[in-house]
């Protein structure tokens, strides 16, 4: 038995209420604690699991980790690869030891914060059809180098997954070749075509965890209706791409000053709010769950609010490019069609209405919507380029720059980037709880770094946010205990084996400076 100490960061659980100096235990893929600091190696090695730990449930094991790509550290512990398998990524925590008297491996973790897994409910993985513009393994790669543990991927793939062999074949494809757990997001009508209502049982059945239309509106009311119902009889979220599609046909960007000063044209907001109000109103009468996928526009948040006080199961999802630009910039940037995406850049005053939302917890997830594209479908003027940006590299360290302390204190954006999208999906993590699957971001919120999309993880190079400076990144990204990603030369230490001492005695930690030499190979040697 081995354990790993993530031992003196600051630990970061609003699913606990834990804000502070502490320590973090991980055994067998799995928290056995969080909280203030342990003593010594002995506390660590002795703390159990409040009510014993649960048996591991396959589900909650972590998938097999991707080759290392763009600087993803793949380790194997000592022997672990002695059996001429496919190499995985071990536990940062070897398994080799089997004896009876437990080892415990010291992470220092002073300096850094310890939150759980960051998970997104809302990527593009482009899997099945457009595997040139992203993959299973470089959205992955781009996920967990983002801090994610989890990701939802979206069914506006080609062919579309409308069907439960799509859902289960690509279920099962991101668990053998992402490093980090995708969660399949299935189509909500067949072929995303907005008449049919997908068969939602057996899409669950399936492994899938919403349904959704996202990158088209459904635009009949009364289909919409039909699948609301139908989700809810099912137990699935719908996630709404709230689009009117007579009112945005033909716009590139927000229909306001900017757009018409240009010619350029314009998606009005009400092309969001109307939709909004509709599908709040059907999910009410539904008693359906409802989604409202990357909120653009001050009036829908007020709408989610209006939803929320009258009981209606609505929530609701910003992205940091929202959060963080508006339709000035689309004009400052000359048009670059790296500033394009749907629903567009709104106006300043959109941008600090969800801002407020933002601080005043009417928002409950942060989603990048991730939509890597090729530079080909970019290379075009202003109005015929793809819409579409990506986020997974960037989120975190654009929020932790330009929205934390203020207006978000770090425990919200961590509300905001993982305890709150697993509540909106209704899927395990966003929790460092005993007995939760050991998904554990480690943060550096003082590394300071540029953004490089030449050294993206992701196939997506399309981001408005090239050359930015930002201040805070994830360091170490652990999916059930498991190291997917180690950012290059950060000083996170490698874990080293401490002897347990006689009670009492203080342990030695792990110093990144002091690290015993004969102890360097502690988590095996790097891949290749
Ligand atoms: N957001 C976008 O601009 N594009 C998304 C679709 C979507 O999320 O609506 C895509 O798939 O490219
Ligand atoms: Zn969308």
């Amino acid at each position: 038995m081995t354990r790993l100490w993530i031992r003196g960061g600051r630990v970061i659980d609003p699913s606990q209420g834990l804000d502070g100096p502490g320590d973090v235990v991980i055994e067998a893929g799995r928290i056995v604690y969080a909280g203030a600091p342990l003593p010594n190696a002995e506390a660590a090695a002795r703390v159990t699991v409040p009510g014993g730990s649960a048996p591991l449930n396959p589900s909650d094991e972590p998938a097999p980790v991707a080759p290392a790509a763009g600087g993803i550290s793949t380790r194997r512990a000592p022997g672990a690869d002695g059996d001429g398998r496919p190499a995985r990524a071990a536990a940062l925590a070897p398994a080799g030891s089997t004896g009876a008297s437990p080892s415990v491996h010291v992470l220092d973790a002073r300096g850094l914060w310890v939150v759980p897994g960051l998970i997104d409910p809302h990527v593009h993985l482009r899997t099945p059809g457009e595997t040139h513009k992203e993959t299973l393994a470089t959205g992955g790669a781009a996920a967990a180098a983002g801090g994610f543990t989890a990701v939802a991927c979206m069914p506006n793939t080609r062919p579309p997954l409308d069907d439960a062999i799509r859902v289960e074949w690509l279920a099962m494809k991101a668990a053998a070749e992402a490093p980090v757990r995708v969660h399949v997001v299935a189509a909500a009508t067949r072929g995303l075509a907005g008449d049919e209502p997908a068969p939602y049982g057996a899409l669950k059945a399936a492994g899938a965890v919403a349904v959704t239309d996202d990158g088209r509106p459904i635009a009949r009311a009364g289909v919409m209706a039909r699948v609301l119902e139908g989700a809810a009889a099912a137990g699935l979220p719908v996630l709404v791409h709230a689009e009117e599609p007579e009112l945005s046909a033909g716009g590139a960007m927000h229909a306001g000053a900017v757009a018409a000063a240009a010619g350029m044209p314009g998606i009005p907001d009400t092309a969001e709010t109307v939709m909004v109000a509709r599908d709040l109103l059907l999910a009410e009468r539904a008693g359906a769950r409802l989604h409202v996928l990357h909120a653009s526009a001050a009036a829908t948040l007020d709408l989610v609010r209006w939803g929320k006080a009258r009981g209606i199961p609505v929530t609701v999802e910003v992205t940091p490019h929202h959060l963080l630009l508006c339709d000035e910039d689309v004009a400052a940037a000359g048009f670059h069609p790296h500033w394009k995406m749907n629903p567009p850049l709104r106006s300043r005053r959109d941008r600090e209405a969800l801002l407020e939302a933002v601080a005043d917890g009417t928002v409950d997830a942060i989603a990048t919507d991730h939509a890597p594209h090729h530079a080909l479908d970019k290379d075009a003027p202003f109005p015929e380029a793809a819409f579409g940006v990506v986020g997974l590299e960037t989120a975190l360290g654009l929020l932790l720059t330009h929205l934390v302390p203020d207006p978000l204190p770090p425990a919200r954006l961590v509300q905001l980037m993982s305890t709150g999208p697993a509540r909106v999906l209704g899927v395990p993590g966003g929790t460092l709880r005993p007995g939760a699957a050991a998904d554990v971001t480690l943060i550096d919120p003082g590394h300071r770094w540029v953004v490089e999309p030449e050294r993206f993880a992701s196939l997506g190079r399309n981001t408005p946010f090239a050359g930015w400076n930002l201040r805070g990144r994830a360091v170490c990204t652990l999916v059930g205990g498991r190291a997917v990603f180690r950012l290059p030369g950060c000083p996170v230490p490698e874990p080293v084996a401490v002897g347990l001492e006689t009670p009492g005695t203080p342990a030695t930690p792990a110093s990144p400076a002091g690290r015993p030499a004969g102890q360097a190979g502690a988590a095996g040697q790097a891949d290749p």
